[in-house]
């Protein structure tokens, strides 16, 4: 890390991260977004849930190969492939999946809680012979963790999950390693802190800088629409908190999720964050803000590896203290997507890969 005479940062150049949590898309939109995430990422974990969700060994070969053909030349991105856990899939197909090093993790959606999660599981005891394949496997369970009870507030579905839900799941399969994505609440960050070296977690940028205000600024703001949900102050803070304490559960997945400007702009407008542009410039941001900046590299590029038991990146990256109007939008064959903080100054510039290496 570069310092001024005043032990201001100005350059910070780090361990390649990884981004642990992303949406890709298929088709036009694929193409346009993938590079966003490769340019800064040297790995990432693709999320299944497309239409038809990937729910086969053979399905998800298909879109590693759509994805790396997406590739602009040059940039050296290894996607890993992740499969939609359904009622009916087959423990077999999971264990093949794994066995193959198609499939790196399982992702959980409750069925109706998200994007295309139409398909997800109705109910947690369905699948707990995948379960016991992946827990004996030492595959790693991906979880939206929200319920979809249409009685409980969609403020506190997190905080319902992980009671009625995972606290259940955790007991049943005490040596599962598990992923809760996207954590928004104080309860989650508790949660995963209490809870042993097999759970641990991913938080995104947008959860960091926005709390639930946002999405109604002046006016109702659909792109700052995600779910879960952005939470109240306390919750943002409690985030910042867990990203930045050094806690090896905590990692890097921004939950980059692109839709189509009409999607969004809608009466019903669909749930999701672009921020792929934007990503490692946020987080440098809010662990700048926090204080925090010597524990970026960890948060991005040790803690999930390690989760994971995969290798650290041997590359680095750029980041310099230098402002930077992030784009306003991206256009995707006839149509646009709107990015994260679209037309705000960021503190940071991503400069791209270090020479030196790590
Ligand atoms: N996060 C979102 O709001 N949406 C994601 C799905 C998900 O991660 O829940 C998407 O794929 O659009
Ligand atoms: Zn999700
Ligand atoms: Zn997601």
């Amino acid at each position: 890390m570069i310092k001024t005479a005043t032990g201001a940062a100005t350059r910070l150049v780090i361990r390649q991260p990884d981004d642990w949590h992303v949406h890709l898309r298929d088709g036009a939109m694929l193409s346009t977004v993938v590079n966003e995430t490769a340019r800064q990422f040297a790995r990432a974990i693709v999320m299944p849930n497309l239409i038809p969700p990937v729910t086969t060994v053979a399905a998800a070969e298909a879109y590693r190969s759509r994805i790396q053909a997406a590739l602009a030349p040059g940039l050296a991105f290894t996607p890993l492939m992740t499969a939609y856990l359904t009622d009916t899939i087959e423990p077999g197909e999971i264990e093949r999946g794994f066995g193959s090093g198609v499939f790196t993790a399982a992702k959980l959606y409750p069925a109706h809680a998200t994007t295309n999660a139409a398909q997800g599981v109705t109910d947690i005891e369905r699948i707990y012979p995948v379960l016991e394949v992946m827990q004996r496997l030492g595959m790693p369970l991906l979880v939206h963790g929200e319920v979809v009870d249409h009685h409980v507030d969609v403020f506190d579905r997190e905080a319902v999950f992980i009671e009625r839900v995972l606290t259940k799941l955790l007991a049943a399969f005490p040596a599962l390693r598990v992923v809760l994505e996207h954590i928004t609440t104080e309860e989650a960050v508790a949660f995963v802190e209490a809870a042993g070296p097999n759970l641990g977690a991913t938080i995104t940028p947008h959860h960091l800088v926005i709390n639930r205000n946002a999405m109604f600024e002046g006016g109702i703001r659909p792109h700052l629409y995600c779910l879960p949900v952005a939470k109240r102050e306390r919750h943002r803070l409690a985030l910042r908190r867990a990203a930045t304490s050094g806690n090896p559960k905590f990692f890097l997945g921004t939950d980059s999720a692109p839709h189509a400007v009409g999607e969004k702009e809608s009466d019903c407008g669909c749930a999701g964050i672009f921020n792929a542009p934007v990503a490692l410039e946020t987080y440098a941001a809010v662990f700048e803000e926090e204080g925090a900046l010597e524990r970026l590299e960890a948060f991005a590029a040790e803690h999930g590896p390690r989760f994971y038991g995969l290798p650290l990146n041997t590359g680095a990256i750029v980041l310099e203290r230098t402002p930077r109007r992030a784009p306003s939008t991206m256009v995707v064959a006839n149509t646009r997507i709107i990015p994260f903080q679209a037309n705000a100054t960021l503190a940071w510039t991503f400069r791209g890969r270090s020479i030196g290496g790590y």
